[in-house]
């Protein structure tokens, strides 16, 4: 058995609450839900479902609150995008065009953004587990910093820059021991989880580091978690990172550059989702007088609301409880099924709105018990096969996880810009996954067992 979603028919948002709390989604009398102005049935019909849904307006109006956000305290911040939540070229494109550099966490993911035209200045490089080849491509590309999570990182990072005869820039990332207050899964700086270096270690190693002749030490890296909802976790982490500055300057070392990592969430259900002033108050406040360049790796905040993911529904199920079984899966939407999460699910009806509903359980045809979005889950009561539905604020974390699970191809993807939309990535075939595979000629050519 799953564990239940935490639905709650008593509090769930009503899908008006949905529809005014999400400026990019309307409803028509005529055409049913609009995603950016573009009523999604006409996306369905065309290129099918399940679909992922990008909205350039919304990324873009995000990415210019965010940043003003710090403007507006006369506070320099470097802005990198955590590509690992929507990682698609058309997205870097967009965010590139906003001024916006990356933070990477794979080779891949490096490839992906100079080629979508980031310049290798404004790269970051962290993740617990960056191959040789991975440092080396990062060298030569000379991007901006490599946040170094280890002891064996930086003495590795040093050979290879030795080897490869230049001078790596470089950032400790510190694990402060900082509880986000966030879901397990998604917590990344408490003593014990696999990421950055132990802050009791950092100051002294930072010392060390100086002796390296092929690293220079830029300063320091942290990221506390992920949907973080309140100030006080960024406070205590940044807090500790501010003593630490000091105590590495005392020591007789230069500190440029500190990196506040990511971590912003959003409201998904019924959430105090935070501003984008909170963290820049915060980060003002806490850091702002030491004198370094700053620089943050929002994610989730950037692209989550971005992304709707459109499905159909294949088929209802009467029974205790009665399901509706969506085209979508957990192949596609991983997220509830790893972290028992909540998105919004709403009819795409014109009627959708105004419809009796009642509780349902709403799940994907894969082949296992945790292919649930949804228990006990308010959809209009005569929903039916053929209906559409859509899963709301899958634009981080959505697509990007998504695998072939069951021989379910990648879906499609479309992006919507001015009441334009496009597919950006063709529906992958099952076609395409068969013709990735080989058959050794061996087998082939082996007599079959049963004679
Ligand atoms: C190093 C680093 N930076 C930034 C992020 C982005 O986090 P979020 O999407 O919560 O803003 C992550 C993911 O948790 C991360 O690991
Ligand atoms: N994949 C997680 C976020 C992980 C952030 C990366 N450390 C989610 O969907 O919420």
């Amino acid at each position: 058995m799953s564990a239940p979603l935490p639905s709650d028919p008593a509090t769930d948002p009503s899908f008006r609450d949905m529809l005014d709390t999400r400026p990019s989604l309307t409803m028509d009398a005529r055409d049913g839900l609009l995603f950016e102005g573009v009523p999604l049935h006409v996306i369905a019909a065309a290129v099918g479902t399940p679909c992922w849904i990008t909205g350039a307006e919304t990324l873009r109006h995000r990415a210019k609150a965010l940043r003003a956000a710090f403007e507006a305290r006369n506070l320099p911040v470097n802005l990198h995008f955590a590509m690992k939540s929507q990682d698609h070229q058309a997205t870097l494109t967009i965010l590139r065009q906003c001024g916006y550099g990356v933070d990477i966490v794979s080779g891949g993911e490096m490839q992906r953004a100079l080629h979508a035209g980031i310049q290798p200045s404004g790269i970051v490089f962290s993740g617990v587990g960056k191959s040789d080849a991975e440092l080396r491509a990062a060298i030569e590309h000379d991007i901006a910093q490599v946040n170094v999570e280890s002891v064996e990182e930086l003495y590795r990072l040093d050979e290879i820059a030795r080897a490869c005869g230049r001078v790596a820039r470089a950032a400790l990332r510190v694990n402060p021991d900082v509880d986000a207050d966030t879901h397990d899964k998604i917590s990344t700086g408490r003593a014990g989880d696999k990421f950055g270096i132990e802050h009791r270690r950092a100051v002294a190693l930072y010392g060390e580091a100086a002796r390296l002749k092929n690293v220079r030490l830029v300063g320091l890296a942290v990221h506390l978690g992920s949907q973080m909802l309140t100030a006080g976790p960024f406070r205590e982490g940044y807090m500790r990172l501010a003593d630490m500055v000091r105590e590495i300057r005392a020591a007789g070392h230069t500190v440029e550059a500190v990196d506040c990592g990511g971590g912003l969430g959003i409201r998904y259900r019924d959430e105090i989702a935070p501003s984008p002033d909170m963290l820049a108050g915060v980060i003002a406040e806490t850091l702002g007088d030491l004198d370094v360049r700053l620089s943050i790796e929002p994610g989730r905040w950037l692209s989550a609301p971005t992304g709707l993911l459109l499905t159909r529904v294949i088929e209802t199920k009467a029974g205790n409880p009665d399901f509706v079984v969506l085209d979508a899966a957990m192949n596609d939407l991983a997220r509830p099924s790893l972290y028992e999460s909540w998105h919004g699910i709403m009819p795409v009806a014109p009627n959708g709105l105004t419809s009796p509903t009642k509780l349902w359980d709403i799940v994907g045809p894969v082949c296992e018990s945790s292919d649930i979005f949804a228990r006990d889950r308010a959809l209009p009561a005569d929903t039916k096969r053929g209906d559409l539905i859509a899963l709301l604020d899958t634009g981080a974390y959505g697509a990007v996880m998504s695998s072939t699970y069951n021989s379910r191809p990648f879906a499609a993807q479309v992006l919507i810009d001015n009441g334009k939309w496009d597919i950006i990535r063709q529906r992958q075939s099952v076609a395409d996954l068969i013709a990735a595979e080989t058959v050794p000629e061996w087998l082939t050519a082996a007599r079959n067992d049963h004679g």
